[in-house]
């Protein structure tokens, strides 16, 4: 059945009606009134919150509600797809104003927007490209020799989905721009071909996907969302080694999609063959196609991708300060650009131009020292929580207050920066929050640290304490 307009919203309106007895407080009767729903197509309701915390609670506690509410009211099973509106403002916290941070927004990244395509009946899927980055287009990618290869690879792949190599499987160390490439095909890709359906996705995200799919019952919507894809970017594929069930199923998305000719490109920290506790079956699937990896870039190319990210800047910083910070940051190219983000930092809060010395200053405290030994997340939330003078428990917790959101951002960019875990990794750290939240966090600091020198300040103070700490 597919519903839109009034009658869509008369459904609605029983289903909240329905669950208004069991919406305890007035804030999360709010959300659910500024809750609307989008389109409902065979059996899937994509409905959109007001915002990420809104979405996170009507998940974790509604969903079932909802979608029981939703199928009395249709008369068959309803499964939903909570999205959220872009460009909609944070909700407010109730107290406790922070030194330096007008807004407590925990999260804000729109996620993909859902959308019902009626001319397809029960397609739901996300508009192409929606949840790319859109740092991560080919235009931005400096190539050297440890890429060149890779980017090739993944080029040829945009311009000619599911004819050039499929699957296209990139590997590679922490940092190095797998994920950049990946964003890039289906940047590339949905320019050149309108009108595919590209979707990209984290393994974690699909596991948890799948596993709320099984929980719900609603395992069909999931294969249709995953099956109905002209190219499908999947990243971080080595996550799938811990989850036996979701490999199956995986199993099954990969033939549909390669027996259809559609797109699959894979990105993994391994080869295929490391990957031991992949199935056989799955490990030999990823071989079939084009294996590629990414290498730690030479000192020619680390200095291009430093004058290229200041051009993007704007910002004039000396050819010998970019061959500083090349020649000391040798192996990961988000620590590459980290140092230069604070290195421009430093010059714009002293409104003094970039120097060879104002960049001495800067990076005292994040060159590693030789002695360094490796930097724990758990290290970076203790040390957090002690100089913000908080709890690593509040950390953790859903308390939103102006200073302990801050902390919490500034613990989620530090561990961003300095160790090599992934997005959702960290997002799992802080309390099991979503990985836009780290993403968001860590866009967040790095503007913060342009415009206050206090936190600029204590950003630099607190990362010497934690190296201080890991210094072997
Ligand atoms: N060749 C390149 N040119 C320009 N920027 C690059 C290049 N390679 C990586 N970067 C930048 O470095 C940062 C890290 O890259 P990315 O996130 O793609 O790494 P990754 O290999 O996916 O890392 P991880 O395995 O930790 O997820 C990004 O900001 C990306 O834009």
């Amino acid at each position: 059945m597919d519903l839109e307009g009034q009658d869509l919203v008369d459904v609605w309106n029983t289903a909240v009606r329905q669950l208004s007895a069991d919406v305890p407080s007035a804030a999360q009767l709010t959300w659910m009134a500024e809750t609307h729903p989008i389109g409902l197509s065979d059996g899937v309701c994509v409905l959109s919150a007001p915002h990420e915390f809104a979405r996170e609670q009507l998940r974790r506690k509604f969903q079932d509600k909802i979608s029981g509410a939703l199928s009395d009211a249709v008369g068959s099973p309803v499964t939903l797809v909570i999205t959220v509106r872009p460009d909609t403002a944070e909700p407010t916290s109730t107290s406790d104003p922070a030194p330096f941070v007008e807004e407590p927004d925990d999260v804000r990244m729109a996620p993909p927007t859902p959308r019902v395509d009626s001319s397809v009946p029960g397609n739901v899927h996300p508009l192409p490209t929606s949840n790319l980055s859109d740092k991560y287009v080919f235009e931005r990618f400096v190539i050297g020799p440890g890429n060149r290869f890779a980017h090739a690879a993944a080029f040829a792949v945009a311009e000619a989905p599911a004819k050039a190599y499929n699957p296209l499987f990139i590997y590679g160390g922490s940092g190095l721009g797998k994920t950049h490439l990946l964003q890039a095909v289906g940047h590339y890709a949905g320019r050149l071909y309108p009108r595919s359906k590209i979707t990209y996705v984290t393994s974690e995200q699909f596991t948890s996907e799948f596993i709320e799919g099984v929980r719900s019952g609603h395992q069909a919507s999931f294969q249709r969302r995953y099956r109905d894809v002209d190219i499908l970017l999947i990243d971080d594929i080595q996550f799938l080694e811990k989850a036996e069930r979701t490999q199956e199923e995986f199993f099954h998305t990969f033939n549909a999609l390669h027996h259809a000719e559609k797109q699959i490109v894979l990105t993994s920290d391994r080869p295929p063959r490391a990957l031991e506790r992949l199935e056989d079956r799955l490990r030999t699937r990823f071989e079939m196609g084009l294996l590629t990896d990414v290498q730690p870039p030479d000192l020619e190319t680390r200095q291009a991708i430093l004058r290229r990210k200041a051009e993007l800047e704007e910002v004039d910083v000396p050819a010998g300060v970019l061959e500083l910070i090349a020649s000391r940051i040798s192996t990961n190219i988000r620590e590459l650009e980290g140092a230069l983000i604070r290195v421009i930092a430093a010059a714009s809060l002293s409104k003094q131009p970039v120097s060879m010395a104002l960049a001495e200053t800067a990076l005292k405290d994040i060159f590693p020292a030789a002695t360094l030994g490796e930097i724990t997340a758990d290290v970076i939330m203790d040390e957090t929580a002690k100089y913000f003078g908080f709890s690593t428990d509040e950390l953790c917790s859903a308390t939103r207050t102006r200073s302990l959101v801050t902390a919490r951002q500034v613990a989620m960019y530090l561990t961003r920066e300095l160790t090599e875990l992934s997005l959702p990794k960290i997002g799992e750290q802080y309390g099991g929050r979503d990985h836009t939240t780290v993403i968001h966090a860590n866009k967040k600091i790095q503007k913060l640290i342009r415009e206050r020198p206090a936190l600029f300040e204590q950003i630099q103070e607190l990362t010497g304490h934690i190296k201080a700490r890991s210094r072997g």
